[in-house]
Order: structure tokens, then C-alpha cells, then sequence
């Protein structure tokens, strides 16, 4: 059978697929990027990236309309030898997570889609999931179908990078769909690594659990230390000065985002919610902004305080404010009375306000995220400073 098109990518327009997309499309691949989001990708059209993702917009520039195309036309999805599903798999309001909208695009995708096409997941999911979509294709004994797991493993905002550099785990439901698999992203891996679907499945939710439990562990120690007084970043670096044991061993700071958490529970989740670390680095992280709350609490009366907040994403020199802690943070000081003001070097919003007015109006500064522009930012030497990360010049 013949395809107009190498690829389509469900979900194009997302923080996983548009990078994605981009980067088979500057090596010459035809790469239809579909999502549901119309006016982004009314957007991308233009040759502009909807958010901070380095070194991308040049080569959107260069490849848009020439290799990549973008549509939220279904229809499409027929035209491609591979489709990539990048579209979200958040966890619900009870912490479980939602199965339903991937299954349901499958049965969606279902009319449009042959089993001549190689179909590659490549949002993260709960285990076993690659399996139930399988079986959802297969029901009405239609197929034989192939499907791989590819999971994403780049860091946000560096995934153009990133893609080039890191092995990729390659699964296959069957030996075509591993091989094709393997084939597509060998051309711009540097390693594929072969595993079974559920070593895929479990290494990526292994592998975001055990950053967060290690940031955890960070965000414990500052607590342990602060409670006692003591700087927990003099202790860090006499404790990794040498020691190559312990080079492992981050700052302390508010650990969030889209990913993080939600993978930690969706393992847990699977494994009949016994994961007593995971969910303990749930409530470490979770609850480091209420315990900065309650260490200014026992010095000041925050309802006659003005307190603002540096960094709003949830991670530095991005714009993307999902699941970011410091509006937590906002919403507990506010909850004390204090009066509390928001900027950000990259979010927007009408309500935040820039970093110098920020400064200059506010009793106590917290950081929430580490803004390279922090660097040099110059702060009275009036306020209070919560500053986790040691971003703010030493001296204030
Ligand atoms: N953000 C990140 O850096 C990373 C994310 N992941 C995983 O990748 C997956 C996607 O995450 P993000 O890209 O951050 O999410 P996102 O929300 O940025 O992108 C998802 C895209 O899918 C589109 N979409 C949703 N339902 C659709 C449907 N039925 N048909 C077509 N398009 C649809 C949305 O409009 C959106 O543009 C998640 O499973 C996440 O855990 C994995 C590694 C890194
Ligand atoms: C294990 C791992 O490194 N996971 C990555 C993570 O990427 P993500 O874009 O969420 O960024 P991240 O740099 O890990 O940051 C997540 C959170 O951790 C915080 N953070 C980061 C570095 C640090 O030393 N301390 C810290 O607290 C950040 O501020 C942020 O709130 O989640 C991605 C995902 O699955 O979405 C995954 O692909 C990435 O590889």
C-alpha cells in the first residue's frame, strides 16, 4: 500500500509531538502533526511554536509546509505508514489515572486506520495499557494490527536536543511492529534499546519516579535542616565536595509539572496504591510549600505582609505553568491573609507583575522557580528571602 505521507503524529501540537514532529520532519520525512487544538494549530502554520521549546522555531520555520503539515482533520490519519499517539494521560482528582481518552481516541481512530500502518505510543501510560488498546482494536477480529511503545524520556524545553541524544526504548506487540518501530527512530537515535512492552512501560514510569523521589529526598533534608536551623545547601555541597557518591544528590525546590507526579501515582495506582516512597515524595513535595508557609508563620503576622513570588512555570526558563507549585504556595499565603504577588520571566498573565516591581513592593521574596534572569536581580536588602535554589546574588 502506498502512503502520501511518512508519518502522523496524534497530539501534534502538544509539548511531546510538536518537538517530535519537527525533528523527523527536518530529516526529510513527510510528517502530518493532527491535534484537536485548532487555533494552535492555526498557529504553528505561521512558523511559530506555541511555547518555549529551545532551538525549535528556526527549524519549524524551515520545514513547515515543505515535510511538516498540520491538520485537525481525522481523515488524515489514513494517509500515513506510521502513526505516533502523543496526545496526555493525566491522573484524575482521585489521583487514579484516566484510561478513558486514550482508549476512546483508539475507537475514534478505529474507521480511519488499516492494519498496513505500524502505530507507536508514545504518551506515558499506566501498565498494561498498550496491551487494552490491542485488544480494543482486535475486537471485532479485524487486524492482524502493530503496535509498538516508544516512551518519550526528553526534558521539556530541550527536546530538540535531547531527541538526538538519548537511547530510545523501543517495544513491539509483534515482531513488525518492533522492527518498524525500531527502523523509524533509529534514523534520528542514537541507540535503540529493544524490550519487552512491559519493561518499556514500567522503565518510564520508573525512571520519572525515581527523580521525584530524589528531589524528595532533597526537599526532606532542607526541611530537617531548616527545622534545626541549619543551611541545607552549605550541607549539600560539604556533603557532594568530593564525594562522588553523593554527586547524585539535587537542590531542594519545589519538584512539579505535568509529568512527574502523575507518573509517580500511576504507578502506584498500579500496584494497588502500595508504593510507600512514591506517595511519601508525594507529601514531601507536595507539602514543601506549606512548610515554607508555616517557617514564616512563626516569625510574621502574614496578613500584614506582602509576599511575592519569583517564577511561576513549574520549572526554570520555561513558560509552561502546569502543576506548578507556586500557585499552591500563593494560595496557602493568601489563605494566612498575606497579600501575594506574582511574576514571571516567561508565563503571561495580565495579573503577574515584572520581577523588579516585584522586588521592590514586597516585605518577603520567595522563588518559586529558578529564572536565569533571577541571577542578577537586585533585592533589598530589607526583605525577607526564601530562596531555595540560591538563585538571588549572594548578599541581599
Ligand atoms: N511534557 C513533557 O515534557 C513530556 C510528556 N510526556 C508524556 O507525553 C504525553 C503528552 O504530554 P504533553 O505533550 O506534555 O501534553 P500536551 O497537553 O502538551 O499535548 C497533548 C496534545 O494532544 C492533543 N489532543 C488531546 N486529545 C486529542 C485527541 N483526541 N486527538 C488529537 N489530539 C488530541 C492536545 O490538544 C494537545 O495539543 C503524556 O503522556 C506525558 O506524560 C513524556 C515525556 C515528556
Ligand atoms: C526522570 C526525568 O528526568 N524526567 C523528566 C521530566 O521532565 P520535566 O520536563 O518534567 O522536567 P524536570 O527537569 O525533570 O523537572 C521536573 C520538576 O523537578 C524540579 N527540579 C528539577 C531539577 C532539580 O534539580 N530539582 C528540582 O526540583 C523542576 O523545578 C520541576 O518542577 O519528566 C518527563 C516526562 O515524562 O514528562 C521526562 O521525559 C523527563 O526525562
Amino acid at each position: 500500500m502506498h502512503f502520501s505521507n511518512d508519518i502522523c503524529i496524534i497530539g501534534g501540537a502538544g509539548h511531546v509531538g510538536l518537538p517530535l514532529g519537527i525533528t523527523f520532519a527536518n530529516i526529510g520525512k513527510r510528517v502530518v502533526l493532527y491535534d484537536v487544538n485548532s487555533k494552535v494549530i492555526e498557529s504553528i502554520r505561521q512558523g511559530n511554536m506555541p511555547f518555549i521549546e529551545y532551538d525549535a522555531e528556526p527549524i519549524l520555520k524551515k520545514v513547515i509546509n515543505k515535510t511538516l503539515f498540520l491538520t485537525s482533520d481525522i481523515n488524515q490519519i489514513k494517509t500515513a505508514q506510521y502513526i505516533i499517539v502523543a496526545i496526555g494521560t493525566p491522573v484524575d482528582e482521585y489521583l487514579n489515572p484516566k484510561l478513558k481518552a486514550l482508549i476512546d481516541l483508539f475507537i475514534q481512530m478505529r474507521p480511519y486506520i488499516s492494519p498496513e500502518q505500524t502505530i507507536i505510543i508514545r504518551s506515558t501510560v499506566y501498565p498494561r495499557t498498550c496491551g487494552q488498546i490491542l485488544n480494543t482494536l482486535s475486537k471485532d477480529a479485524s487486524g492482524p494490527w502493530h503496535i509498538a511503545y516508544c516512551p518519550e524520556r526528553i526534558i521539556q524545553g530541550y527536546a530538540i536536543r535531547e531527541l538526538r541524544e538519548l537511547p530510545q526504548l523501543v517495544a513491539g506487540l509483534s515482531d513488525k511492529a518492533l522492527n518498524d518501530a525500531s527502523q523509524l527512530f533509529g534514523q534520528i537515535s542514537p541507540k535503540i534499546i529493544q524490550v519487552s512492552i512491559e519493561e518499556a512501560e514500567l522503565a518510564k514510569l520508573f525512571t520519572n519516579a525515581w527523580r521525584y523521589i530524589q528531589f524528595a529526598m532533597a526537599n526532606q533534608f532542607y526541611m530537617i535542616s531548616a527545622g534545626f536551623d541549619v543551611d541545607f545547601n552549605k550541607v549539600r555541597r560539604a556533603i557532594v565536595d568530593g564525594y562522588g557518591r553523593a554527586y547524585g544528590l539535587p537542590s531542594a525546590g519545589f519538584a512539579a509539572g505535568p509529568c512527574l507526579l502523575k507518573d509517580t501515582l500511576q504507578l502506584a495506582a498500579f500496584n494497588n496504591n502500595n508504593f510507600l516512597l512514591g506517595h511519601a515524595a508525594m507529601t514531601v513535595n507536595e507539602g514543601l510549600p506549606g512548610f515554607i508557609v508555616e517557617q514564616l508563620r512563626a516569625k510574621y503576622d502574614l496578613s500584614k505582609k506582602k509576599v511575592g513570588i519569583l517564577g511561576m512555570t513549574f520549572k526554570a526558563d520555561i513558560d509552561d505553568t502546569r502543576d506548578s507549585l507556586s500557585y499552591k504556595l500563593g494560595k496557602i499565603l493568601r489563605f494566612y491573609g498575606a497579600e501575594v504577588l506574582y511574576s514571571d520571566e516567561f508565563a503571561k498573565d495580565p495579573t503577574f507583575i515584572n520581577k523588579e516591581e516585584l522586588v521592590r513592593s514586597s516585605d518577603i521574596i520567595i522563588v518559586g522557580v529558578p529564572h536565569t534572569a533571577y541571577k542578577t536581580l537586585k533585592v533589598p536588602k530589607s526583605a525577607e528571602v526564601v530562596d531555595l535554589w540560591r538563585i538571588l546574588p549572594e548578599g541581599h
